[in-house]
């Protein structure tokens, strides 16, 4: 895997006790301008699973499986791991990446598409980390946006056809599909992906969100209905986020008829606290409200084709002459990261 001697999982972090919630809720929304009545509400979710993000343990999974990936495939590069928000924090594993030698780091973050809070923030973070960690610090190319990837599309497909397969026999066919992402200030979306490319309203991250639904659809093949929701909207309600949120989607589709939804996160990498909560709870009470059936689909996760799908991208870096492998034709941030999704929400 020259011309690198590491592989570094970035992502995003999660408490794993009571007594983290408040800390890491302080480290997530620093200068965020969030209110704090949000926090209070986002704290009660935590503290619902004993102050538990599955997010670390994910994390740790996928780099079991990824080891035991590269080491069946010849690839030999050791792993490290790093948050932006919570313990292993990135800020300490780029200082530990210096003092063991390690000069030329490949990292991937478990954010798929392009906007400055899946990848803009990463990019100013690895700097603000590789800053920090000194003259030593090693050079960090971060793979960019793999929204289009086989190995993120498929998984995302397997997925929910085993969520179809959860409802009752006749409520498939009319199932609706409810592709949910994190809803983004809209002044955020607009400023996703590149500015040389016109991507129409919503930017780069409501153009690849759009792209995945109808990727993971097609490889279906069942004809269900589609679209794309939002989840998980924060911030003050002044400001425009992306909609709709899923609430409101599905009271609306309860009073066209619709019997039947399946949610699919496919704006995550994993089933952390946003899917388990505002999807697995607050979405499938709602619908239980309406008197709909409610099935979701798992988040890629550790699923082996992306698994797989991490040490392709590796080694697509690492040699230009092996190709991109992508499903669509829509462009993605540059492979330097140069200003692209640079967009801050406003008020912060
Ligand atoms: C696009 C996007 C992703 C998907 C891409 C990706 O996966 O990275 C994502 C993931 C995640 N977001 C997470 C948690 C939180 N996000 C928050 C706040 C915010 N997210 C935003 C966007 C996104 N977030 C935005 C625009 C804000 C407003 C503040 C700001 O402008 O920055 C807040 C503050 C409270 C609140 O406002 O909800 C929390 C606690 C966790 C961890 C879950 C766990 O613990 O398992 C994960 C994986
Ligand atoms: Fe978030």
């Amino acid at each position: 895997m020259r011309p690198y001697d590491a592989f570094l999982l970035i992502s995003f972090g999660g408490p794993e006790g009571n007594e983290d919630v408040i800390p890491f809720l302080e480290n997530v929304t620093r200068g965020r301008g969030i209110p704090r009545e949000r926090l209070a509400e986002v704290g009660e979710h935590y503290f619902l699973f004993g102050g538990v993000s599955p997010i670390n343990q994910q994390c740790r999974d996928l780099i079991e499986a990824v080891r035991a990936d590269f080491s069946a495939n010849g690839a030999h590069l050791p792993i490290y791991w790093g948050n932006r928000f919570w313990d292993p924090l990135l800020t300490d594993t780029v200082a530990e990446m210096a003092k063991d030698g390690v000069r030329n780091v490949v990292a991937l973050a478990t954010s798929a598409y392009s906007c400055y809070s899946s990848h803009g923030a990463y990019i100013v973070d690895i700097e603000a980390a590789r800053e920090a960690a000194g003259p030593d610090a090693p050079r960090i190319d971060l793979i960019p946006p793999f929204f289009d990837h086989p190995g993120f599309v498929e998984p995302l497909a397997d997925h929910t056809r085993q969520a179809l397969e959860h409802l009752p026999t006749s409520e498939r066919a009319g199932a609706r599909l409810l592709f949910s992402a994190h809803s983004i200030p809209t002044g955020m979306a607009d400023a996703s992906g590149t500015p040389e490319q016109e991507y129409g309203p919503g930017g780069a991250y409501v153009a690849q969100l759009a792209e995945v639904a109808r990727l993971v659809s097609e490889r279906l093949g069942t004809g269900n209905d589609y679209e794309v929701v939002y989840q998980s909207r924060s911030g003050p309600p002044s400001q425009p986020w992306l909609e709709p949120d899923i609430n409101d989607r599905l009271a609306q589709l309860a009073d066209e008829g619709v019997s039947a939804v399946v949610a699919v996160p496919h704006g995550f990498v994993s089933d952390h606290m946003e899917v388990m909560y505002d999807l697995d709870h607050e979405a499938a009470d709602t619908a239980r409200g309406l008197g709909m059936h409610f099935s979701r689909a798992h988040a890629p996760g550790t699923h082996p084709r992306f698994v797989s799908m991490v040490r392709e991208l590796v080694a697509e870096r690492a040699d230009p002459e092996v190709g991109r492998t992508r499903l669509s034709e829509l462009p993605t941030c540059p492979a330097d990261g140069a200003d692209c999704c640079r967009a801050r929400p406003v008020g912060s």
